[in-house]
């Protein structure tokens, strides 16, 4: 007989936390789904109607639960003491300082939200980790909940980390590749593991559900975002060598795409990569290595960073290069804020960089993306690292509601997210409004470039040669 769970509730509202949850929700009615933050504007947006994540098919699954089985509470406390089953799905960004600044894991959050289920738990709970952590992290949260629990309580501790990709989260947990849960091996473990994997059970197939030992869990989850991650690395290295010889990226990926052991996802060579998770977690795996006594393994990891640094710089320095080398002054329109189309998420974006150079570089910077606040682009980019205070970023950077706004009187375009409305814009009206020559730098392969050459543009694509 395993436990069942009637009660979950999830430590976090963010990316994770919130869809994950909400869909869980969905999927068992009979379950109550409490997701409770620390953040209070967060929640209250989560109770509103305007969630505070932008992902296509969220809303319906929210607006669909919220209120019945689904609550968004600032009460954590209340909802720790009702659940059976506690995700814990806190951020864990990579630590700015102390030791490992910059590259491990800084477990504050996880640490502080542990002791917090500890301090209030009144009965046996299931603990999962949900967010993504070193390996072994499970250890550390296993012995702060048995030193500090009451009574005759128990925990047991569940790894199962979460796949999903930003823009496709609801697809990807309606329809997951698999579902990890990792457990003691014990009696106890297994039963947990057994209880979670029900709940899944409930839509996702049975073999889609793998379970294995804490240890492997925790590592698969930074083991899939780094050889993710490698893929993109390798293409734009290889992007480079593109651009040097006549060959094309496109058309390299796509033959190699064929060879069914290489596969054709996620070969698509870009401005870099970005999203709050794949440097992060690499870094992570680098301090790792590092501290098992891994140089050589920890230097391999560490070159899929570096390559992506190379690649947005390399692309910075092609566009300077082009405009005949100083864009001091020069008009800029930058398409695209977000990390990726289809999400309003800007944690370390390649346009951050793009924007960031181009400042340094004294140009004058007009920037669109269709779901990024003028605030959030503000924040990101008065970040450290660009020298100007908010007013005098704002003398060189301006938000604009539209790519045509973008582009008016602009030198050149620099298309830095995929959005798909990118494609279907009116060039012939936007290469009317510019200064000629007109130029457009495409840091996502997704423009017809003989299209816009017959127009009149100067185009740069990565990973083509313009000779
Ligand atoms: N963003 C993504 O697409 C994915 C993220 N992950 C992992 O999931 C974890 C969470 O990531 P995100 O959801 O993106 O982060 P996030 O920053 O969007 O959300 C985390 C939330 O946890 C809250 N929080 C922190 N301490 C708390 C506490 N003690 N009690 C209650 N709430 C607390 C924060 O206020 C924040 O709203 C990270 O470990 C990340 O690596 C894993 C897969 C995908
Ligand atoms: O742990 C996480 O946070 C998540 O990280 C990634 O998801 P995400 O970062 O949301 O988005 P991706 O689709 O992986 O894209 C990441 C970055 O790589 C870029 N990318 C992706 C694919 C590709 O072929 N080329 C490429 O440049 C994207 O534009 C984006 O900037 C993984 O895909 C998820 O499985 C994982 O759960």
């Amino acid at each position: 007989m395993t436990t069942q769970v009637k009660k979950i509730c999830c430590l976090g509202a963010g990316y994770v936390g919130g869809p994950t949850c909400a869909v869980i929700a969905y999927k068992c009615p009979h379950i109550q789904v409490t997701i409770v933050d620390v953040n209070e504007t967060r929640i209250n947006a989560w109770n509103s109607d305007n969630l505070p994540i932008y992902e296509p098919g969220l809303d319906k699954v929210v607006f669909d639960r919220r209120g019945k089985n689904l609550f968004f509470t600032t009460e954590v406390e209340k909802a720790i003491n009702e659940a059976d089953l506690i995700f814990v799905s806190v951020n864990t960004p990579t630590k700015k300082a102390g030791m490992g600044a910059g590259y491990a894991a800084d477990l504050a959050y996880i640490e502080s939200a542990t002791r917090q289920i500890a301090e209030v738990a009144r009965s046996s709970k299931i603990v999962v980790e949900k967010s993504t952590v070193p390996c072994r992290t499970a250890e550390s949260m296993r012995t702060i909940l048995e030193a500090n629990s009451h009574d005759d309580i128990r925990f047991d501790i569940l790894s199962n980390p979460e796949f999903l990709a930003e823009g496709t989260a609801i697809n990807d947990l309606m329809f997951p590749d698999r579902v990890l849960i990792g457990g003691l091996q014990t009696p106890e473990g297994f039963k947990a593991q057994q209880a979670l994997a029900e709940i899944y059970e409930q839509w996702v197939p049975k073999d889609k559900i793998i379970t294995t030992n804490l240890w492997s869990s925790e590592l698969s989850k930074l083991a899939a975002n780094a050889l993710l991650a490698q893929r993109i690395s390798s293409i734009n290295a290889l992007s480079a060598i593109c651009e040097a010889t006549g060959a094309d990226i496109d058309e390299v990926a796509y033959a190699c795409g064929c060879d069914s052991r290489i596969g054709p996802r996620f070969l698509k060579a870009s401005v870099g990569f970005g999203g709050s998770c794949f440097q992060k977690d690499i870094l992570n795996l680098v301090y790792l290595s590092e501290q098992l006594n891994l140089p050589e393994v920890a230097a391999y990891w560490k070159q899929v960073v570096d390559i992506n640094e190379y690649q947005k710089k390399r692309f910075v320095s092609r566009i300077i290069k082009t405009l005949f080398n100083t864009i001091t002054n020069k008009k800029i329109a930058v398409l695209g804020f977000a990390f990726k189309k289809d999400t309003g998420d800007t944690r370390e974006s390649a346009a951050i960089t793009l924007c960031k150079d181009f400042i340094q570089e004294n140009a004058r910077v007009k920037i669109y993306d269709p779901k990024v606040s003028e605030q959030q682009i503000f924040y990101d980019l008065s970040e450290p690292g660009v020298t100007y205070d908010i007013k005098d970023l704002k003398k060189r950077v301006t938000v604009v509601q539209s790519a045509y706004e973008a582009s008016t009187n602009a030198d050149a375009i620099v298309v830095a997210t995929e959005w798909d409305e990118f494609k279907e814009l009116d060039f012939e009206r936007i290469y009317k409004s510019m200064n000629k020559p007109a130029f457009i730098f495409d840091g996502r392969l997704i423009l017809d470039a003989e299209k816009l050459k017959s127009i009149g543009f100067r185009v740069h694509t990565i990973g083509r040669a313009n000779f």
